[in-house]
């Protein structure tokens, strides 16, 4: 979705989720590293040009400005070839067509130069969660950011998202997404879920659904997931035990990060990739490097206007990282389809799990099934293991919390016995943690819709077709009227019968999102975070390190550590 910045607005759009930022040629194992993710230059924040580009834009604004307050006519000018140009639909205000209605222009907000400063000067580019919070508090809940091209329209208050959510239509659009689209119709490739619009994703998604949704087709996937559970301590107990004080592991959302990767390809493609191993292998390291690649360069590719392309190296980078990401997931998918065809001409029975289920039901071109697998394992790689990152942190900082999570789980599966679905349901404690930890980091802190089929009313303010929409939810889930002692880990709030029980609007924490256009991963997130949480609990008491600090988030797509985790992990009996 578009929002207060570009940089902001087309990470929160994209909803997809990884976020290396540095590209480099060849592809080492740093690429692994969060840190390293995390702290590698930024080409929107660091580059001359790109600062270039932003001060003339600053300028532009300024100069309009003082034209305008000099010559009105002339201001009115500009804004009609601008309005224009972000495909409003009228220059009269809708008090004169709707007659009752405010209209966007009877918005509070920043404009280019306020948002340039609270994004350069003041910090925030990072931050754009943070940003959500002082706007909020400065123009209440409703208001309007511009910024170059981009108009959009920030809600944070719950009753507010929810009534953009109720009039989304039946086939609700997050933002458009140009760029992916240009980069498909180039290679004849199909849309997918991200790109297609109408009741073309509604038929791609209505597809991938069925055994990505229903918790009891879900289920099947357990045991794979186990598998990657026991390859990730595995791997900690290797690290824990090479630390010089053997029981540190740092940079655990690195860590997690591969658990991430891995676990949503083995559901997926139904292939190890390898990535918890102390080799990956070369193609495994080739995918994760055009993950990162193609997400960083999306950002990027869409800042800058077409006629830039043959200047600036961004969308030749682009188009090389999705090749290489669709050539990859293209190899582990025709693999399988050679497999199955084999399995089939023995006359054997067909067995499988994601990929085996969508080639089989015939409901998509092999082409949609390689792109969907693609935008899925987007979906699903980084999301969990920042999720699982902030937990594990939290809980070291909140021993008591832990303890109570702790005795949870042995007390549902004693002697570390593997937990199976069934168990999971007698854990609510774990159930209300990850909640909890999702209230506090919503991995996804902006979403977007944008109005396509009609005209909507939102607080009482008219807006036409083609508006788009940012859903502040990282503000409304700090609200303290809806979390009292919002910045405060308090897993009980989602507990029942407890006094610590907030009573809190349906939509002031909506991680996942609501309705049709939902998470599709939702229900194999929660399970990976389940099994991954209550075997590890059962395995380490996690614990911080003497005197080290504490973590803020940052936005870089998702909401992620701004610094590495280190945490002790301490085995037990
Ligand atoms: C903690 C884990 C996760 C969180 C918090 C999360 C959150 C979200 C959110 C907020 C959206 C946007 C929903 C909307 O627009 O209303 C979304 C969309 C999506 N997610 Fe997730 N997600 C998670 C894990 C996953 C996983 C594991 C997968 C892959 C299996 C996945 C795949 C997707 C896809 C494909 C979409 C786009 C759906 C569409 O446009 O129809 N996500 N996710």
């Amino acid at each position: 979705m578009k929002c207060v910045c570009v940089a902001q607005c087309r990470r929160d759009m994209l909803i997809v989720l990884t976020h290396s930022r540095k590209t480099r040629p060849e592809f080492d194992r740093r690429h692994l590293s969060a840190s390293a993710r995390q702290s590698s230059s930024d080409p929107l924040r660091h580059t001359p040009v790109v600062n270039m580009l932003i001060s003339a834009l600053v300028k532009a604004d300024r100069l309009a400005a003082q034209i305008g307050r000099k010559y009105a006519p002339f201001q009115e000018m500009i804004a009609r070839t601008l309005k224009s140009q972000t495909g409003d639909v009228d220059l009269q205000s809708a008090n004169t067509i709707t007659g009752r209605y405010k209209t966007k222009d009877d918005l509070p907000g920043p404009n280019l130069a306020t948002t340039v400063y609270w994004l350069f000067v003041k910090g925030y580019a990072d931050k754009s969660h943070a940003m959500q919070v002082e706007h909020k508090r400065l123009y209440g809940p409703i208001w309007r950011s511009r910024f170059g091209p981009f108009d959009v329209i920030n809600v944070a208050g719950a009753d507010l998202i929810a009534q953009v959510i109720r009039q989304e239509g039946r086939y609700p659009v997050r933002t458009d997404l140009p760029h992916w689209r240009e980069y498909r119709d180039m290679r004849g490739q199909a849309y997918g879920i991200h790109v297609d619009t109408g009741p073309e994703w509604y038929r791609i998604r209505s597809a991938l659904n069925p055994k990505m949704l229903k918790l009891k087709e879900v289920t099947a996937y357990a045991p794979i997931i186990h598998e990657v559970v026991s390859d990730l301590l595995q791997r900690l107990e290797l690290l824990r035990l090479r630390s010089p004080d053997q029981i540190t592991v740092s940079d655990l959302a690195s860590e997690l990060y591969k658990f991430g990767f891995e676990g949503i390809s083995s559901i997926l493609f139904e292939t190890r990739l390898g990535c918890l191993q102390e080799e990956i292998p070369t193609d495994t390291l080739r995918f994760i490097s055009a993950v990162n690649e193609m997400l960083a360069l999306s950002e990027t590719v869409l800042f800058f206007p077409r006629w830039t392309r043959h200047i600036f190296p961004f969308w030749k980078r682009f188009v090389q990282a999705w090749d290489e990401l669709y050539d990859v997931a293209r190899h582990l998918i025709d693999k399988k389809v050679n497999e199955i065809r084999d399995q089939v001409a023995r006359g054997e029975e067909v067995e499988g799990m994601y990929l085996t289920y969508l080639l089989s039901s015939n409901k998509l071109s092999l082409g949609e099934v390689y792109i969907s697998l693609t935008e899925l394992l987007l979906g699903g790689v980084d999301t969990t293991s920042n999720t699982l990152s902030w937990t594990l942190y939290h809980l070291a900082r909140n021993p008591e919390i832990q303890k109570r999570l702790h005795n949870e789980i042995v007390s549902v599966c004693p002697n570390k016995k593997v937990p199976n679905t069934d168990d999971l349901t007698k854990m609510p404690y774990m159930k209300a943690v990850i909640k909890e930890i999702l209230r506090m980091y919503p991995v996804v802190p902006g979403n977007g819709r944008l109005t396509v089929d009609s005209d909507i009313v939102v607080d009482n303010y008219w807006f036409p077709k083609k508006t788009q929409f940012h859903l502040c939810h990282y503000a409304v889930s700090h609200d303290e009227n809806n979390f009292p002692d919002a910045e405060r880990f308090v897993p009980e709030r989602w507990i029942r019968d407890s006094p610590s029980r907030s009573q809190h609007h349906p939509y002031s924490s909506v991680p996942f999102g609501v309705g049709v256009r939902a998470c599709v991963g939702k229900r194999v997130a929660e399970l990976e975070m389940y099994f991954a949480l209550s075997r590890l609990m059962q395995q380490y008491e996690v614990r911080t390190k003497a005197g080290s600090p504490s973590i803020q988030p940052k936005t870089r797509t998702l909401l992620i550590p701004s610094q590495p985790i280190d945490l002790q992990f301490i085995p037990r009996a």
